[in-house]
């Protein structure tokens, strides 16, 4: 690996995961900096794997389920030096989510609800840009 990659900034992807005019809410069970808050699931994009294919294979791995990312919402938020988070909304195409891997609850939070979980801050940025895909 060369010094031009160790010193890349990684993509962290969320996934606004909608089915049936809903969210899908995740309370994620680690680390301690963010347990008992909750997210968009996801994780780090690893490398030569293009943001889509990444937050394809995290649902998978943290929710047993086929997920099609479908469009970059805007915006980018630094989780720490070096990791930049990134959402995509993305549809449902196989599979009934299970908290497979660092969460402990999954809730589907229907327009009204967007607020009724305790978002982590970065989270809570794009959920007006969610509102409008559920009201679309
Ligand atoms: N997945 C995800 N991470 C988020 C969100 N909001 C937010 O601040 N983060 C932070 C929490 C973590 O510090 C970091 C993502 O780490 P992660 O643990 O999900 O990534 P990963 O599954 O690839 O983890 P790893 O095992 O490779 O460390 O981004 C979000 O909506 N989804």
């Amino acid at each position: 690996m060369d010094v031009q990659d160790e010193t890349a900034t990684r993509i962290v992807v969320g996934g606004a995961l909608i089915h049936r005019g809903r969210l899908l809410a995740a309370r994620r069970s680690a680390p301690a900096a963010v347990a008992g808050r909750w997210e968009l699931p996801g994780g780090k994009a690893e490398p030569g794997e293009t943001e889509a294919q990444a937050l394809e294979r995290e649902l998978l791995e943290e929710l047993g389920v086929r997920a099609r990312a479908l469009e970059r919402l805007p915006g980018a938020w630094t989780v720490r030096p070096g990791l930049e988070l990134h959402f995509w909304a993305a549809e449902l195409l196989a599979g009934d989510p299970r908290p497979l891997e660092d969460h402990d609850e999954l809730r589907w939070l229907g327009p009204a609800e967007l607020d009724s979980v305790d978002w982590i801050d970065h989270d809570r940025d794009v959920l007006p840009h969610i509102a409008r895909l559920l009201e679309s």
